[in-house]
């Protein structure tokens, strides 16, 4: 009867995917631009596709219908994370909040992020912060314009996005803002090397018994060196934080994330750690990444650019800079950023997700410990949610109430359901902001014999995107320079 009943069980059906080969499955077909090649496999096999990653089943969404159905109506089983190599160590074994798996931890380390650094309170009384980290970019790009040398516009992105979260969280800023040439600072390298170990590939993180192989490419060694170098900042910033004299100054993330530790008990060191890597990196290349896109496209788009700069001059006036309460006006230039987010989302498959129980999926069986890739570089290029989706038209957004809140499920650059991103209002003031300084104050040109059409948008992904190739720029100073008192 035993015997029967299995034989009677029906057959679990998987979803269409690429047949793969043996022991290795499809992980050979993931490629450099993971985002690209799954759009590409899943115009083959569907917007619903099953891949073989080692002993790893994975799932890949590439329609807003599916993305609907895994995050909102199946959000609770679809909101864990997997537990590979990387995220573990860097996330002092899950100590944090974006590589956590779905937890009372994660949710009490979740509302502490929301409630003391991004809830939208907090993040207006960052103003100062912002507006002074835009105009210190400014001043610099001014300075290098000034000596009519082309702008690594990417480093100065860069300096901005960090310096401002670093200011914000640890109460100082880590870079300068003059950049020479390709030149990246020792800080930025480390963030850079994380950005890339947390993609990385860890043969143990697909095959059993493969640890050894992570040891001899050298990857092992690579994460271990990263980890120490980052381990070392926050523990300098912590004692630094420690230090009574510092007690007068304008609290900050960490003094926060320090207060709880001691009062409240809340929080272990491993923790305040953790998730000061998760505003450190979540917060630093996505705003930059976005910035760079944004500028890129607007140069290969010469009639947005102007159209963008007329709108923000006319509400600015001669007033010399944009600030905070300016950009609520400015309506275009929102479009321009939604646009860029569409075309560009900098995590183009959200941080992938790990399935906690069995589901259906229209027809398919998902079962436990499937990790799921919604594909949202794929789904804002849809010609299905989108009229003529490869072109950059910001007026696409004109009359339409379609939006990045995790609502509007053919645009999700912030992702959606419990594990969307809690920095949205951060990084679409910062990003705003900046941009419409930039805007503001300068013409842009592409520097000698560079026509828009060869600006080079090939991408590299590490757990966000950016360009591959800085983005360098002539700048002419448009307005005059009326510098405002700084707070900091
Ligand atoms: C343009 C800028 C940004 C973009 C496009 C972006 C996008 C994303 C996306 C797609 C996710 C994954 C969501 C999911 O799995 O559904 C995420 C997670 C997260 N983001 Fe952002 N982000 C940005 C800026 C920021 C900033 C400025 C911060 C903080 C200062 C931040 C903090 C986080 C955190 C903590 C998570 C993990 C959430 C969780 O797992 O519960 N992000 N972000």
């Amino acid at each position: 009867r035993k015997i029967s009943k299995k034989q009677d069980r029906p057959k679990p059906k998987l979803p269409p995917g690429p047949p793969g080969l043996p022991i290795i499955g499809n992980l050979h077909q993931l490629g450099e631009n993971s985002h690209q090649t799954l759009c590409r496999l899943s115009k083959k096999y569907g917007p619903l596709m099953h891949m073989q990653l080692g002993r790893v089943p994975a799932l890949v969404i590439s329609s807003a219908q599916l993305a609907e159905q895994v995050l909102k109506t199946h959000d609770l089983l679809f909101c864990s994370r997997p537990a590979t190599t990387a995220w573990k160590r860097l996330s002092y074994n899950f100590s944090d909040v974006a590589f956590s798996p779905y937890n009372a931890t994660w949710r009490e380390l979740r509302k502490i992020i929301l409630h003391n650094l991004l809830n939208p309170k907090t993040v207006e009384g960052f103003r100062d912060a912002r507006e002074e980290e835009a105009e210190r970019m400014i001043g610099s790009i001014s300075h290098r314009s000034s000596l009519s040398q082309p702008i690594n516009l990417s480093s100065s992105l860069l300096s901005f996005s960090n310096n401002l979260i670093c200011r914000v969280a640890f109460g100082r800023r880590f870079q300068s803002e003059e950049p020479v040439g390709d030149q990246k600072s020792g800080f930025h390298e480390v963030l850079l090397e994380s950005e890339a170990l947390f993609m990385a590939f860890f043969a143990s993180d697909y095959f059993s018994y493969a640890g050894w192989v992570d040891v001899l490419s050298g990857v092992r060694s690579r994460l271990e060196k990263n980890f120490i170098e980052l381990d070392n900042f926050y523990g300098k910033i912590i004692a630094a934080h420690e230090d009574p004299i510092r007690a007068e100054e304008k609290e900050d993330v960490v003094d926060v994330l320090l207060h709880h530790q001691k009062e409240e008990k809340h929080l272990i060191e491993d923790q305040v750690k953790g998730l000061l890597m998760d505003i450190l990196h979540a917060g630093t290349n996505t705003t930059f990444a976005t910035l760079e896109y944004a500028m890129a496209e607007l140069m290969k788009n010469p009639s947005v650019m102007l159209k963008a700069q007329e709108e923000v001059r006319r509400i600015v006036g001669d007033k010399g800079r944009v600030e905070d309460c300016d950009v609520p006006q400015m309506s275009y230039l929102k479009m321009v950023v939604k646009e860029t987010l569409r075309l560009h989302p900098v995590v183009p498959l959200l941080l992938p997700r790990e399935v906690m129980g069995h589901v259906k999926i229209n027809e398919y069986d998902v079962f436990p410990k499937t990790r799921v890739f919604v594909n949202v570089w794929a789904i804002g290029r849809d010609p299905d949610s989108w009229d003529k989706p490869d072109e950059f038209i910001p007026e696409r957004f004109v009359g339409s109430d379609v939006d990045f809140s995790g609502h509007n499920y053919q645009f999700l650059p912030f992702g959606a359901g419990r594990r969307m991103c809690p920095g949205l209002s951060f990084a679409i003031k910062s990003v705003e902001l900046a941009l419409a300084n930039l805007l503001y104050t300068f013409n842009w040109e592409l520097p000698d014999n560079l026509k828009k059409e060869g600006i080079d948008m090939k991408e590299v992904l590490g757990i966000s995107v950016h360009l591959k190739t800085n983005l360098q720029l002539q700048a002419t100073r448009h307005v005059p320079y009326v510098r405002r008192q700084m707070v900091y």
